[in-house]
């Protein structure tokens, strides 16, 4: 039962403050009072809700709107929630469950993006709302001139190291034509690039400012973290993105990172789990790998969601989706995908071949974990024999989904 003194509302640009004073108390945030104006910068009132008791604010949640790319290279709208967050004290009260009512509740019913997305603070909290793990992020390190294979093309166009106004630039102007290609990318306008560059003292601990190191086909963006001990230098490279518009220029930029004189060890927090890097590496045993989940999907309208993105192969089946959080989910849907990979979707009275909760559907979305793995650990019942391969096939993608930023 929700409970009868408190109640949801969305807010208005004079609920900033508050706004982001309940959610820096809720992270118990209080030395990046920077940051504060980057929320200022992204925060859309009307895409915020506030949970009230009596007059006092509470509880916060607020849904960014950038394109993420979907498989098939298709830019789709996301729902993307950020800021979510409980003034300690007015815990367990059902103040997140409300938040995330309103959240799915309005994007329904305002037939807005079908889809939505965030980054879960502990793995814990939002599989209850139907959100599943729609991507996987990895941490990558690397040692210092970890040879590649001979067989690598690398362009050697020179890579330079350029101040922040130039690299910014370019980065901004080549970013769309990768995000447009890598599934699970996303548009950033000027606030999210903001973010995506702060260097303020607090946001990178005590690794040194942002580096732009740019070849004519990509860039890399890193920060050092000096480091010596009794055998000389060892500082740490902090990879925070790398980007090539050709594997070559890819290739050039990771050799340049590798080959960076007093650094010991090259590291990526946020690497895709199918880095091509992985796959250049001579002896790929240096690489060490470490997997965390990473976007957290749910589909907050299945049919749309459904026919939004593209499919590896065709297929005619019926699925029988389970969806407690959101019921107009749930019930029985034919999924025919033709051969071009596009999905119609309609409801069946037809038996179905593949029973599952929307939470798996999100799992397999972006084509992070497949269908069949699901089924193997029981989370999928195939009710027709032989349906669970063809629709795990039609669900893989070209590449692992992957999110370089946080939001
Ligand atoms: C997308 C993002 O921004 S992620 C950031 C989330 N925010 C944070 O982590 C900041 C610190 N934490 C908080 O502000 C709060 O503890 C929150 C937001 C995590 C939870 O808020 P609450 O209002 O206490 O949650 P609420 O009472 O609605 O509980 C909802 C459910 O989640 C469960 N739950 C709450 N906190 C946790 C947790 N830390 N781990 C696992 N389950 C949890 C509750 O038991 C409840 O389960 P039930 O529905 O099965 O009974």
């Amino acid at each position: 039962m929700a409970d009868p003194t408190l109640t949801v509302h969305s807010l208005s640009h004079e609920d900033f403050e508050r706004y982001y004073n309940v959610f820096a108390a809720s992270f118990m945030e209080d030395r990046r009072e920077h940051f504060r104006e980057q929320v200022r910068d992204v925060f859309d009132p009307d895409r915020a809700h506030g949970v009230f008791d009596g007059d006092e604010l509470i509880g916060v949640a607020c849904m960014l709107s950038p394109e993420i790319t979907l498989p098939g290279r298709i830019r789709h709208p996301l729902a993307a929630v950020t800021t979510v967050g409980v003034q300690p004290g007015h815990r367990r009260r059902g103040v997140l469950k409300i938040l995330m009512r309103a959240q799915l509740d309005g994007l329904y019913e305002s037939g807005s993006e079908p889809v939505a997305a965030l980054y879960a603070s502990e793995g814990g909290l939002y599989g209850r709302y139907g959100y599943g793990v729609g991507s996987h992020e990895m941490r990558l390190s690397l040692p210092h001139g970890a040879p590649f294979l001979r067989t690598v093309e690398i362009d050697q166009r020179p890579v330079r190291e350029v101040e922040r106004k130039r690299g910014l630039e370019f980065m901004q102007e080549l970013y769309p034509s990768v995000a447009g290609q890598r599934i699970g990318w996303l548009s950033r306008d000027d606030g999210a690039w903001h973010i995506r560059v702060a260097n303020d003292q607090a946001n990178r601990d005590d690794k040194g400012a942002l580096r732009y190191a740019l070849h004519p086909d990509g860039y890399a963006l890193y920060r050092p973290k000096t480091r010596w001990n009794e055998r000389g230098p060892a500082y740490e490279l902090h990879v925070q993105e790398v980007a090539g518009t050709t594997p070559q220029a890819y290739a050039a930029l990771w050799r340049y990172l590798l080959d960076l004189s007093l650094v010991s060890e090259v590291t990526w927090d946020k690497a895709a789990v199918d880095e091509p890097v992985t796959n250049l590496l001579a002896n790929p045993r240096l690489a060490r790998r470490r997997m965390k989940d990473g976007l957290w999907v749910r589909l907050v309208d299945v049919d749309r969601a459904l026919r939004a993105r593209r499919y590896s192969a065709p297929l005619d089946t019926v699925l029988e989706i389970t969806d407690d959080f959101c019921p107009w989910n749930a019930g029985r849907r034919r999924l025919r995908i033709g051969l071009d990979g596009v999905a119609e979707v309609s409801p069946t009275e037809d038996s179905a071949e593949l029973a599952l909760d929307v939470s798996d559907l999100a799992a397999a979305y972006l084509g992070d974990t497949t269908l069949a793995a699901l089924a193997r650990a029981g989370r999928i019942t195939e009710l027709g024999a032989g349906s669970l391969l063809p629709a795990s096939r039609a669900f893989t993608t070209e590449h692992a989904p992957h999110c370089p930023e946080g939001f």
